[in-house]
């Protein structure tokens, strides 16, 4: 797909969860792994922009969304030790509501048009439709800026200096 390998470019989009942006104390691994898709979504992006792979890498997550996953919580071997707190879960559900997939289609659809999309981080939840999580720039991307341009003594000394003010 990459065009530095004779792609024609285009655009990905990771499946992570709300589970990746609001940790569930039920499923740690779950949102371990989701939270994961999120940050390797955002590492992608910046390479494929710097690259010029001219592929759109972006990331959904949504809240829960009415699919048979919802009941692998009935289970007890895919819960484990935490099969005790499924109703947590379940309060859960019917506190933030329960998504239909169609919801979920929107949101690829507009990750799929809008070109400007790339290292996006889509939220789609039963209150606020289709939304994105704001990384805001600040001080740590500053300083990823300045090492990425400089070499490191240089880059050094202008973020010692920055630090200063
Ligand atoms: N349903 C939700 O509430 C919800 C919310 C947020 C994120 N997600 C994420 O969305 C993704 C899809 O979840 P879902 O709700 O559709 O789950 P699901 O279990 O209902 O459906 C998953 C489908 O993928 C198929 N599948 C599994 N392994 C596969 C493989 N190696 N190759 C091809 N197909 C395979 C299964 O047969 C199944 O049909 C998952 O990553 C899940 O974590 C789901
Ligand atoms: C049940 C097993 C499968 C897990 C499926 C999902 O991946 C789990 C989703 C986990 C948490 C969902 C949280 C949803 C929160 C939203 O509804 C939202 O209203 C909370 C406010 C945050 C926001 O919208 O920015």
């Amino acid at each position: 797909m990459s065009r530095a390998c004779g792609g024609n470019g285009g655009v990905i989009i990771n499946v992570s969860s709300m589970a990746g942006l609001m940790p569930a104390p039920q499923q740690p691994v779950y949102t371990a792994t989701k939270c994961g898709v999120i940050g390797f979504t955002r590492a992608m992006a910046e390479t494929s922009k710097r690259e010029n792979y001219g592929v759109r890498i972006n990331t959904m997550c949504p809240a829960f969304v009415n699919t048979p996953i919802l009941k692998t919580i009935d289970e007890e071997e895919n819960m484990g030790k935490y099969f005790k707190d499924r109703d947590a879960i379940r309060k859960m559900m019917s506190n933030f509501g329960i998504l239909e997939p169609a919801a979920v289609a929107d949101g690829l659809m507009k990750i799929i048009e809008d070109e400007t999309l790339n290292g996006a981080v889509m939220k789609i939840t039963k209150t606020k439709g289709i939304h994105f999580e704001d990384y805001a720039t600040g001080y740590l991307q500053e300083v990823q800026e300045v090492v990425m341009r400089k070499d490191p003594e240089e880059a050094n000394e202008e973020v010692t200096e920055s630090r200063k003010c």
